[in-house]
C-alpha cells in the first residue's frame, strides 16, 4: 500500500502452479516483490492434493527470502476449500489468498475460520475481487476486517462473468477497477491490478502495466517469469521521479513557511511535498529490498 510508513514493496507478484515443482524452485531466484503459490485454477483436481503440500512445504521453507509469500487457496464452497484453508493457516504463509470473495460476511467467516485454525497473526488475507456480486459491494469488502491485507483483481473470472472481451485499453473492465480503486484506498489495503495472458506480448503488457500504475494500483499480478522486471519497472518510482521529488522537496524547505511554492514551473503546495516524499520513501524500500 502507498503510506509514507509501512511500505512493502508489492510491484510483482507472481503465480505459479503448485503443482509446478519446477515453477517453485525457479521462484526463489526472480526479483519478484511477491508470489501467490497456486491450489485454485492453475491445478488440475487430480493434483490438488500434491499442490496443497507443495505450497505448505514452500511457504515452511523460509527459502524465498524477502519475497512475500501466499497461498491461494480453492474458493468457499469447492470440495478442496476447508482442507486448503486448514492446512494454509498451519503453514503460516504472509498472506492466504481467497478467490471469488463476494462479500463482507464471506471475509468475517474466512477470518473466524482462520482465527479457528490457528493462523499466525502475520498471515494476513487476501480477497480476490473477480465477480459482479464482489464489484458491487468491493466498499464493504474493504473494510470489513483488519486482517484484510490486500484486493487482488481476476481479470479473467471478471471478463468471463461479465460477458465483456479482454480489450487493449481494457475499456470493458475500467468501472470495476476504479470501484476496486476507491474502496481499497478509503480502507488502507493494498490493491493489486489482474494479470495479463498473452505472455508473448510484452509491448501489450507494458501499456497495461502503466496503465494499472497511472490508475494507482500497487502492483500487478503475473504469470510469467518474463513479466517481472518490466513490471517492476513500471510500478517503482523513476530516477527522474526521484530526482523532481528531493528537487521539490528542497524548493518546499526553501520556502519555509509560505504555503505554496513553485518549483520548475509549477505549484507547490504542502500535498505535492508529500506525495513527493512519498515517492522517495517508496524508492528507499525498493532500494532496500536489494
Ligand atoms: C503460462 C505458462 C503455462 C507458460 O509455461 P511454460 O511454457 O513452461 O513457460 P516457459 O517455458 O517460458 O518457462 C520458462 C521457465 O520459467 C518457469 N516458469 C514458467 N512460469 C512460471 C511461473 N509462473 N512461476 C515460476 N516459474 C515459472 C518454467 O518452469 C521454466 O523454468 P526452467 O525450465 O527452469 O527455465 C506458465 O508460465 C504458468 O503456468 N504460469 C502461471 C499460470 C497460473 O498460475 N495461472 C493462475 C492465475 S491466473 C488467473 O486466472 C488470475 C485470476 O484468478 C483471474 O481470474 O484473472
Ligand atoms: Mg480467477
Amino acid at each position: 500500500m502507498s503510506t509514507a510508513t509501512g511500505y512493502r514493496p508489492r510491484r510483482s507478484v507472481l503465480y505459479m502452479p503448485s503443482s509446478n515443482e519446477r515453477a517453485l524452485e525457479k521462484a526463489k531466484t526472480l526479483p519478484v516483490d511477491g508470489l501467490i503459490l497456486d491450489l485454485e485454477d492453475a491445478v488440475a483436481p487430480d493434483h490438488k492434493t500434491t499442490a496443497r503440500d507443495n505450497a505448505c512445504a514452500a511457504a515452511r521453507s523460509g527459502e524465498y527470502g524477502q519475497r512475500e509469500v501466499t497461498i491461494r487457496i480453492n474458493a468457499s464452497g469447492t470440495q478442496w476449500h476447508d482442507d486448503d484453508l486448514a492446512a494454509a493457516c498451519a503453514a503460516g504463509p504472509d498472506g492466504i489468498v481467497v478467490p471469488k470473495v463476494d462479500s463482507a460476511q464471506e471475509v468475517l467467516g474466512l477470518v473466524a475460520a482462520m482465527e479457528r485454525h490457528g493462523a499466525p497473526e502475520h498471515t494476513r488475507l487476501w480477497a480476490m475481487i473477480e465477480s459482479p456480486a464482489a464489484v458491487l459491494c468491493v466498499g464493504e469488502i474493504a473494510a470489513s476486517s483488519p486482517r484484510l491485507a490486500a484486493l487482488v483483481i481476476g481479470t479473467n473470472d471478471l471478463v468471463k462473468e461479465l460477458g465483456a472481451r479482454h480489450v487493449p485499453g481494457r475499456q470493458p473492465l475500467l468501472t470495476s477497477l476504479s470501484l476496486a480503486l476507491l474502496a481499497a484506498r478509503r480502507s488502507g489495503v493494498a490493491i493489486l491490478d489482474g494479470v495479463y495472458n498473452d505472455v508473448t506480448d510484452l509491448d501489450g503488457f507494458v501499456a497495461e502495466c502503466r496503465q494499472g500504475a497511472d490508475m494507482g494500483f500497487d502492483g500487478k499480478t503475473l504469470i510469467h517469469p518474463g513479466q517481472v522486471g518490466p513490471c517492476n519497472e513500471v510500478f517503482a518510482p523513476s530516477p527522474a521521479e526521484i530526482e523532481d521529488a528531493h528537487a521539490l522537496v528542497a524548493a518546499w524547505d526553501a520556502g519555509a513557511g509560505s504555503g505554496v511554492v513553485t518549483h520548475r514551473g509549477r505549484m507547490v503546495e504542502h500535498l505535492h511535498v508529500e506525495i513527493a516524499r512519498q515517492v522517495i520513501a517508496t524508492a528507499q524500500a525498493i532500494s532496500d529490498r536489494g
